[in-house]
């Protein structure tokens, strides 16, 4: 797929409170958190647009940095990819976490590559271990009328957005992905585990 019809998005509000500090800053091998997302998106993007309340992300060097829409502030990943989609116009959104330190370009590439000849489908996401990562994959510009519809509802759930579009599922397994790609720092103790590896 041309990276121009691409946009890049990392997904970095929310209130950490099982982290207890913004994850996106924390540093891991001297980097922070956020750092290896934007590294793994910015290979296949026109441009990476980071959504967050963090005022410490204006100082990464040719960022945008914009804030969850005010009307849907704070609620939750479903208000930042909007935000994002209402701004900037592209076909495809390449959505990821803030904390997802092990994920690569080889597997942003991998997922985009799994697009092709079936470009009717509006969302790809991987299944890990049989769950699916609904926070990193892609999703087609026409979702965002239905991402405005469930916030106006006031449902926040990806899983309810899976469930309303044409979901293209991709088992890492059998694309020989390692599962531990995926992992996310939601807790310190998983930090901890990070910083064994
Ligand atoms: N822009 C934006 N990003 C969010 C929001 N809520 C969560 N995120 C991001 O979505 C990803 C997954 O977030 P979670 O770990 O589920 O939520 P969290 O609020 O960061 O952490 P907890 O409070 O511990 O649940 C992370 O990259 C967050 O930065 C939000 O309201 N707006």
């Amino acid at each position: 797929m041309n990276k121009e019809s691409v946009t890049g998005i990392i997904l970095a509000g929310g209130r950490s409170r099982r982290f207890g500090e913004p994850k996106a800053l924390v540093t891991w091998r001297g980097e922070s958190l956020i750092t290896y997302s934007i590294r793994a998106l910015q290979p296949f993007v026109k441009d990476v647009t980071i959504v967050s309340h963090l005022p410490e992300l204006h100082q990464l060097k040719d960022m945008r940095v914009i804030e969850d829409k005010e009307l849907y502030k704070g609620q939750g990943p479903l208000a930042g990819i909007l935000t994002v989609m209402e701004k900037i116009n592209t076909c495809w959104y390449f959505v990821l976490p803030c904390d997802v330190p092990l994920i690569s370009s080889r597997i942003v590439l991998m997922l985009l590559q799994q697009l092709q000849g079936k470009e009717t489908h509006e969302v790809v996401v991987p299944y890990v271990n049989g769950r699916v990562q609904p926070l990193i994959g892609l999703y087609h510009h026409r979702v965002k009328e239905k991402i405005e519809c469930q916030l106006k509802g006031n449902k926040k759930s990806m899983m309810e957005l899976l469930e309303q579009c044409k979901v293209l599922y991709v088992s890492v397994q059998a694309l020989s992905i390692e599962e531990t790609s995926f992992i996310n720092i939601n807790t310190k103790k998983d930090y901890t585990h990070l910083l064994e590896l």
